[in-house]
């Protein structure tokens, strides 16, 4: 893996941070030398971002605060520099300083009286060559353009006013705004909001990850986000991070290495996988179709359906190409008992996804398959009916690998004892995973994945087009056609849900780019899977 895929991967905590930039400093760079070569780092984004910006036309209001920058500046942008005591603070002063000599209009906001040194120096100087600084944000009110330099990674307790009154307004003016490193406000970790945060419309990381950008209740804040790599060598991240990361972003490189492509020339259809779905009744028919069409586009050499059997004749016209079970129904229309064709047992397929639509009724069929040596997914009424037997002793009890894919209100029903997902979705997904020996994928803005042994990944990019009914059915026929792919390869399991997770969000972006964030519905999202990979 090169450099650059690596640092793509890496996700720190604060305390992580901490301790590589303690390794940089011990190893002889100067405290200075490195806030000058970040900075000036930042001062360059900024100034192309302004520049490209000259060239846009008008702000369309409603597409602010998220828009990029899109407001004409004429003659000169005037910038506005969020100030902070700590070496976040210390970054925006030499910003400030460099945008100025660039020929830049620049205030700055600094309410604070204690500064560490560095900062100190930094606003001394800025002040000595005539940057005007001010204790009040309303003396920037008429700036185009803000950077946030008030808090970094040494943000740990909750902002208070003057600062939270300031960062408010800020926020009400809703004018483009570029965190440094992180919006301030935001829990470096868990991305919580300590108070009050800025929302910006960029922010700019500084040398690695901090997790709390990869956290749902961070991302009204973050705007776009993009890494200033400022070459932290690999030694040191590795020294802190050991070899085998413990948190990694999914990337599109490793996503796509895991995918079965190319085909061996020489293969046939059981040898490309073959997958049972077990899903569907007659109340919900379609998640049975949508799980059926998102294993269909993962490729699986054979796939097989099991369904109630009022639903055989839908599912045959939709997917003529798959073996569509018809299986004995209840009262309620839901599967009674699995009646798999003569000469077949579960073992026989190399992987099996359950539950999409599939009521709480068919509690039945779930103990049938947890009792297999198969591996199993398990997503919606699966996850119910799991949840009704006790989540952590069933799977304790298991012999083969298990996927579950909750979102968070099937995870809370599943996990009722573990920390809550709307908190710290990192922490409360390794827990699950800890604890009822899974891999647990929990599906969300951010989907987050964990494995028994505390490995995490994180899918960095997505869309809110996917929060629409059914695009979680696709998700779960995309994953178990991946792994009933990957049954003879020794990939593991937590690598192809990572490759699921990517790939299904890549689709829905391309989909929403192409139709809207309106048009993704989970049909459609199945036809733009196939695209992601051309
Ligand atoms: N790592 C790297 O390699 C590099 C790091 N760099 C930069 O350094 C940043 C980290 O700098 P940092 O450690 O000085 O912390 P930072 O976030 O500026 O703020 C901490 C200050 O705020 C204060 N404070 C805290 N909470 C508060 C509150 N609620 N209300 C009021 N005050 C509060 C706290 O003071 P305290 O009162 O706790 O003594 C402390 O002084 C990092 O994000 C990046 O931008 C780059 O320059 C170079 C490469
Ligand atoms: N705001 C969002 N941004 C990105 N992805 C989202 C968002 N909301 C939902 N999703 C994704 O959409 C899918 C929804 O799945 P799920 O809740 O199971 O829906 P359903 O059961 O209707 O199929 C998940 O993959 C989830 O990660
Ligand atoms: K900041």
């Amino acid at each position: 893996m090169n450099r650059q895929e690596l640092i793509s991967q890496v996700v720190v905590t604060a305390q992580q941070m901490r301790e590589i930039e303690g390794r940089i400093f011990a190893g002889g760079m100067p405290v200075a030398a490195l806030m000058e070569k970040v900075a000036g780092l930042i001062a360059n984004r900024i100034q192309r971002e302004l520049a490209e910006t000259n060239t846009y036309s008008p702000p369309t209001p409603h597409l602010l605060p998220h828009s990029p920058l899109t407001t004409p500046y004429s003659p000169s942008p005037r910038v506005g520099i969020l100030v902070g005591p700590g070496h976040n603070g210390g970054d925006a002063l030499v910003v400030a300083r460099e945008l100025y000599f660039r020929g830049y209009e620049v205030s700055i906001y600094c309410p604070f009286s204690k500064l560490k040194e560095l900062t100190s120096q930094h606003l001394q100087y800025a002040q000595s060559i005539g940057i005007p600084s001010y204790q009040s944000i309303e003396q920037l009110a008429d700036c185009h353009l803000y950077v946030d330099g008030l808090f970094g990674f040494g943000l740990e307790r909750a902002i208070s006013d003057p600062i939270a009154t300031a960062i408010n307004q800020l926020n009400e003016w809703h004018k483009p705004a570029i965190s440094i490193d992180l919006p301030s406000g935001l829990h470096t970790d868990t991305g919580e909001v300590l108070g009050t945060a800025v929302r910006a419309t960029h922010t700019l990381c500084l040398g690695l990850w901090k997790l709390g950008l990869l956290q749902d209740h961070a991302l009204d804040y973050v705007g776009k986000a993009e890494l200033i790599d400022f070459d932290i060598p690999l030694a040191d991240i590795h020294a802190i991070l050991g070899k085998l990361l413990s948190i990694k972003r999914i990337a599109r490189t490793t996503a796509l290495s895991t995918l079965p492509l190319p085909r061996p020339p020489v293969t046939h259809k059981y040898k490309e996988g073959h997958l049972l779905l077990i899903c569907g009744s007659r109340r919900y028919s379609g998640g049975a179709l949508l799980t059926g069409l998102g294993a269909r586009a993962s490729g699986v050499g054979m796939l097989s359906i099991a369904v109630p059997e009022s639903l055989k004749s839908i599912m045959v016209a939709q997917l003529p190409e798959a073996l569509i079970i018809g299986c004995p129904e209840t009262e309620s229309g839901a599967l009674a008992q699995l009646q798999l064709p003569e000469n077949t047992d579960l073992s026989k397929f190399n992987a099996i996804a359950c539950g999409p639509g599939l009521t709480r009724d068919a509690s039945p069929i779930l103990q049938e398959v947890l009792d297999s040596t198969v591996p199993l997914v398990l997503d919606a009424d699966g996850l119910n009916i799991l949840a009704d037997m006790g989540t952590i002793p069933t799977l304790q009890k298991r012999q083969a690998p298990t996927v579950l894919t909750p979102h968070a209100g099937e995870f809370k029903r599943l996990f009722p004892n573990i920390s809550d997902p709307n908190k710290d979705r990192v922490k409360a997904v390794r827990e699950a995973a800890e604890q009822s020996t899974a891999v647990v994928l929990l599906k969300g803005a951010r989907t987050a994945i964990a494995t028994p042994q505390g490995i995490v990944w994180l899918n960095p990019e997505s869309t809110p087009a996917l929060a629409r009914g059914g695009s979680g059915d696709v998700l779960t026929g995309l994953l178990g056609g991946l792994l009933a792919q990957a049954s003879s390869k020794n990939i593991p399991i937590e690598d192809i849900t990572a490759t699921a997770a990517w790939w299904h969000s890549q689709a829905a972006i391309l989909a929403a780019q192409e139709r809207t964030e309106l048009g993704v519905d989970a049909h459609t999202l199945t036809q733009y899977l196939l695209q992601v990979l051309r």
